[in-house]
């Protein structure tokens, strides 16, 4: 028998526990609070529910047991943790775990960056600690990041690997960095649709353009979608937000480079997205999905700008596409130089099957193969000269390298990194 457990059942955690109960596999899931318990009960069974009746099933209930108790833990062979971001609390939680869980069970993370060799040390069994990223909505998106820690074992890896597959996930293994592969990449694209608003764009514009070119959602969408206090933990965590900084009157550059406190204001009002019913836009109530303009935020960005004696410019839709997809490819060859990814295919596989990239531009990679690698550096020339203090717009080495070696096909760019070392 193969049993399961599910640690959190918040946004992540209730799609994963769905994901492996429609897999067939039984789940025990666990969160803090009977309150919290029964959210996740309700959302869970909401979701078996509108699944099975789609497929004209009944609805797999008998496969979930919820608990506040660890004690049900003796016998599962996997536990997917999915709880804050919180680097202490999830540390603490894998040594509780440690002593309750068989010697041989597997202990995922689906942390979205965390560093998981440091998670993996918080336990008693190195080797068996592996990143199973999933994606939001988890039980829709089919895309599963297996993070390779330094320690994790070819088999615990390979393990991971099949618990994807049976979930019906595309399962892509990377190294282990702040992000991973996707969300390093996401993390530029980010910033630069929050700048773009800074300049003078709205969140309705950018996610236009965003969708016009195809995305299946645009970046603010996706990040109402996600929950807007994840990234403000991880950012609070990298030490943007704290004590050192006067949050009344917050400053644009931090850590020596340019930073847009926009999505921090947004957090400090408790707008995180669809969970709170506000975030970049208003939902008819928490959990709702279908966003709607909200002009206070359109008043929030303009009262921003004249706070800083910003003039909002005229944003165009080929810059909004120029400035996040180039950022993501340009930060796609730094992984790959790295070795943190295996191939730029895997990239594109990350994107379109993690991030509701446009199926017919093939990926960020082949993207800018298909655009031309000459154009993407010229562009990306242009724009850090525009924005010197985002270090991120800065052509990477190996796009520089490929170019200079007359922009090769996809294929052959592995061979023009030098001294590669894998991380996988
Ligand atoms: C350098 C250091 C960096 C550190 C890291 C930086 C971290 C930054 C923080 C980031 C936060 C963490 C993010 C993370 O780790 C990775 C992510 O998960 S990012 C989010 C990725 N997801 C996407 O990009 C979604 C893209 N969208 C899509 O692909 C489609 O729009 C979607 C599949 C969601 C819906 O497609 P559609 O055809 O419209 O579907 P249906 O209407 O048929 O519905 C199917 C199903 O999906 C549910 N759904 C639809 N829309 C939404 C929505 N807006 N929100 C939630 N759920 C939605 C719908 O309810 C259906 O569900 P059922 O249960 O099947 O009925
Ligand atoms: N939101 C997203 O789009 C994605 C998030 N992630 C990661 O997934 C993890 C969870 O994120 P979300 O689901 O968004 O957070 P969330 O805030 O929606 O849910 C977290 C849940 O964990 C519970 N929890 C906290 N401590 C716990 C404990 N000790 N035991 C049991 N449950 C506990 C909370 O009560 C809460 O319900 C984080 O590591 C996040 O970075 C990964 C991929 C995507």
């Amino acid at each position: 028998m193969f049993i399961c457990f599910s640690l959190g059942l918040g946004t992540m955690g209730r799609g994963i526990a769905v994901s492996l109960v429609k897999a067939g596999i039984s789940v025990v899931a666990i969160e803090t609070d009977e309150k919290q318990l029964e959210t996740g009960r309700k959302a869970m069974t909401a979701m078996l529910q509108r699944d099975a009746q789609r497929r004209g099933v009944s609805p797999p209930l008998h496969l979930l047991t919820f608990t506040l108790s660890f004690h049900q833990l003796r016998d599962v062979d996997l536990v997917i943790e999915a709880v804050f971001e919180d680097m202490n609390l999830k540390k603490h939680v894998f040594g509780d775990l440690c002593k309750v869980l068989k010697q041989d069970t597997l202990i995922c993370t689906n942390t979205s960056g965390l560093n998981v060799d440091e998670l993996a040390a918080a336990t008693d069994r190195q080797h068996l600690v592996v990143g199973m990223h999933f994606f939001a909505p988890a039980h829709v998106m089919k895309l599963l990041e297996v993070v390779y820690g330094s320690r994790s074992s070819p088999e615990a890896v390979s393990m991971a690997m099949a618990v994807g597959k049976r979930l019906e996930k595309v399962c892509v293994a990377v190294g282990n960095c702040p992000g991973f592969v996707g969300n390093r990449m996401l993390k530029h694209y980010l910033d630069q649709s929050i700048y773009l608003l800074e300049e003078g764009a709205t969140p309705e514009q950018v996610d236009q353009a965003l969708e016009e070119f195809g995305f299946a959602l645009g970046i603010f969408k996706v990040s109402d979608l996600s929950g807007l206090d994840v990234g403000w933990r991880v950012r609070k965590a990298s030490g943007l937000i704290g004590p050192d900084v006067n949050l009344v009157k917050p400053s644009r550059w931090r850590l020596g480079r340019r930073y847009c406190p926009l999505p921090d204001m947004l957090c400090q009002q408790g707008r995180f997205g669809q969970k709170t019913g506000r975030g970049w836009y208003l939902y008819d109530s928490p959990g709702s999905q279908q966003a709607k303009s909200d002009p206070e935020i359109l008043k929030f960005l303009q009262d921003y700008r004249n706070k800083y004696g910003i003039t909002a410019r005229r944003i165009s839709s080929q810059e909004v596409i120029e400035r996040c997809a180039f950022s993501l490819a340009n930060e796609g060859f730094r992984i790959l130089e790295e070795g943190i990814a295996a191939c730029p295919e895997d990239i594109d596989v990350i994107y379109l099957f993690g991030y509701g990239w446009p199926r017919h531009r093939g990926g960020p990679m082949f993207y800018a193969a298909q655009v031309g690698l000459s154009v993407v550096l010229e562009k990306l020339e242009h724009y850090h000269c525009d924005h010197p203090d985002v270090p991120s717009l800065e052509p990477s080495r190996l796009l520089r390298r490929l170019v200079a070696e007359g922009s090769p096909p996809i294929q052959q760019w592995k061979s023009h990194i030098k001294n590669l070392q894998s991380h996988l």
